[in-house]
């Protein structure tokens, strides 16, 4: 049975101060949330201390949004994997578009990270997704097809979960048809040698849209970006029926 993922990415926001207020509107909601959900909350670097010691014992794991592929070095602005799992995070999210847009992330440095994620205890998140362009011109299947293929060379898929993110539908609130991004989840789940990998959707995920969207079959969890700010709407998208 494939395991169900619903992350938060928090991008660049929220000091410490917020992240805790964050918490304690959040953490008393979860206590009903099914065992199998697994809840991630991927904050900015700042805050991942703090959240680590206030989520203890909790059911929500602490994720990140970035990793380095070395375990140390002059890497001027950068993290390692065993920084990040020194203070109990778990997972961490790569090549989110963010950083292939606006940060020269390429598939080569995305496959690293993967790789480093992996050797150094952490679980990533890979995100993969088509521009408006390329999918007004036909070029989505090819296009997260490649991504794949170059992002998961000697990658383990028994420690991946996988992210499918129209660009077009992130922060816009145009979120893509459901039956369409399960049909695209399908398809990346065909070209995986782990067919159990959990894929999620992410673009414009809300507290009235996670319902259809986790009813879809081929959809394992959400990543969410706005909408997981606000702790009494990520709770309701945490807790979808
Ligand atoms: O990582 C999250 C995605 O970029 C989605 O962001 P969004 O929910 O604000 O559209």
């Amino acid at each position: 049975m494939r395991k169900i993922v619903i992350a938060g990415n928090w991008k660049m926001f929220k000091t410490q101060a917020e992240s805790q207020e964050f918490l304690e509107g959040f953490l008393p909601t979860l206590q009903q949330t099914p065992d199998e959900r697994e809840v991630v909350l991927c904050v900015p670097f700042t805050d991942l201390s703090a959240l680590s010691k206030n989520l203890h014992g909790s059911v929500v794991q602490l994720g990140a949004q970035n990793v380095h592929w070395e375990e140390s070095g002059a890497y001027t602005g950068e993290i390692s994997g065993p920084m990040l799992t020194e203070i109990g995070v778990r997972y961490v999210i790569v090549g989110h578009s963010e950083r292939r847009q606006y940060f020269g992330e390429t598939d080569t440095t995305v496959n690293l990270r993967l790789k480093a994620a992996q050797k150094y205890g952490l679980t990533p998140i890979l995100c993969v997704g088509e521009t408006k362009e390329q999918r007004d011109a036909g070029e989505t299947e090819f296009l997260i097809s490649t991504q794949l293929e170059k992002d998961l060379v000697d990658v383990d898929q028994t420690n991946l979960v996988i992210a499918y993110e129209p660009i077009w539908a992130i922060g816009t609130g145009d979120t893509c048809e459901t039956k369409e991004a399960n049909r695209v989840i399908g398809l990346i789940r065909s070209q995986l040698t782990n067919p159990n990998v959990p894929i999620q959707y992410g673009g414009s995920v809300k507290p009235n849209n996670i319902d259809e969207i986790m009813a879809q079959p081929e959809i394992d969890g959400a990543l969410v970006g706005g909408a997981s700010l606000e702790a009494a709407g990520f709770a309701r998208i945490v807790n979808y029926k």
